[in-house]
């Protein structure tokens, strides 16, 4: 099944002479258990990809569909829920909000969506101790955990609920490689359970994590490859 569809999508800055073309004529197809890593070069267009494709930016011209609906014919409640309940995000400077805890914070898609408080905390803890936190770590809060929880804690927050679409924008730029490692696997592993991931990254190592890789240059996709590598054979065999 289709999750996220780009058709002919652009995305222009400004107009006239100073028009920035950060997005051309996009196509680029992701279907459910698919991983596809983003690469090329600062300014190529990835971030602008990734904002377009998670409904935080729209396109100039083309379209956006995520799991068949086009995200330009929702309006803006109806595109914030879609957002809240399909897509998570892992930006590379985690975004946690700094007055909540660990559990607060990955709990706060699922109240942001009406969930009960005692119901979305014990969700938050179940998808905290599958990224591997738990005990108290979990009520402290972002100033009070390393690096590697508080991108634990983001990714929690991004895999909580049902979401089909998972968008990482470098989300290893902070951690040492070996945590860096593990975030890609979690983010592997919930692409085997059946979401659609799209990972922007400048590691070839953290790309062949992906099933394909589509390279940007000025605004347009040059190619699109499998990986080179095959980083764990057994843990993509396992889904
Ligand atoms: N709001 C904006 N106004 C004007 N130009 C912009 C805006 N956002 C992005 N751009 C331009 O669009 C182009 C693509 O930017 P984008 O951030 O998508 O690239 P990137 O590949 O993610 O870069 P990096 O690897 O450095 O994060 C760049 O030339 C950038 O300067």
């Amino acid at each position: 099944m289709t999750v996220l569809q780009l058709r002919g999508v652009s995305r222009v800055h400004g107009n006239g002479e100073n028009a920035v073309h950060a997005l051309l004529d996009a196509n680029l197809t992701i279907a459910a258990g698919e991983l596809v890593a983003i690469m090329g070069p600062s300014g190529s267009g990835k971030s602008t990809l990734l904002n377009l494709a998670g409904g935080l930016d729209a396109p100039t011209s083309g379209e956006v569909l995520v799991e068949g609906t086009v995200l330009a014919s929702l309006n803006r409640k109806k595109l914030a829920a879609l957002r809240r309940r399909s897509v998570g995000y892992v930006f590379q400077d985690y975004n946690l909000v700094p007055s909540l805890t660990a559990a607060e914070n990955a709990a706060l898609p699922l109240e942001l969506d009406g969930v009960g408080v005692g119901k979305a905390r014990k969700a938050a803890l179940e998808a905290l101790a599958e990224v591997g936190l738990d005990g108290a770590v979990t009520d402290r809060f972002p100033d009070e955990i390393s690096g590697g929880q508080a991108q634990r804690t983001a990714i929690a927050r991004a895999l909580i609920g049902e979401r089909r679409l998972v968008l990482a924008d470098e989300p290893t730029g902070a951690l040492d490689s070996a945590t860096g490692e593990d975030v890609l696997k979690l983010l592997r592993k919930r692409c085997n359970e059946g979401a659609a991931g799209l990972l922007v990254t400048h590691d070839a190592r953290h790309a062949g994590w992906a099933d394909r890789i589509v390279f940007l240059r000025d605004g347009r996709i040059v190619d699109s490859s499998e990986p080179l590598a095959e980083p764990d054979l057994l843990l993509k065999e396992a889904s």
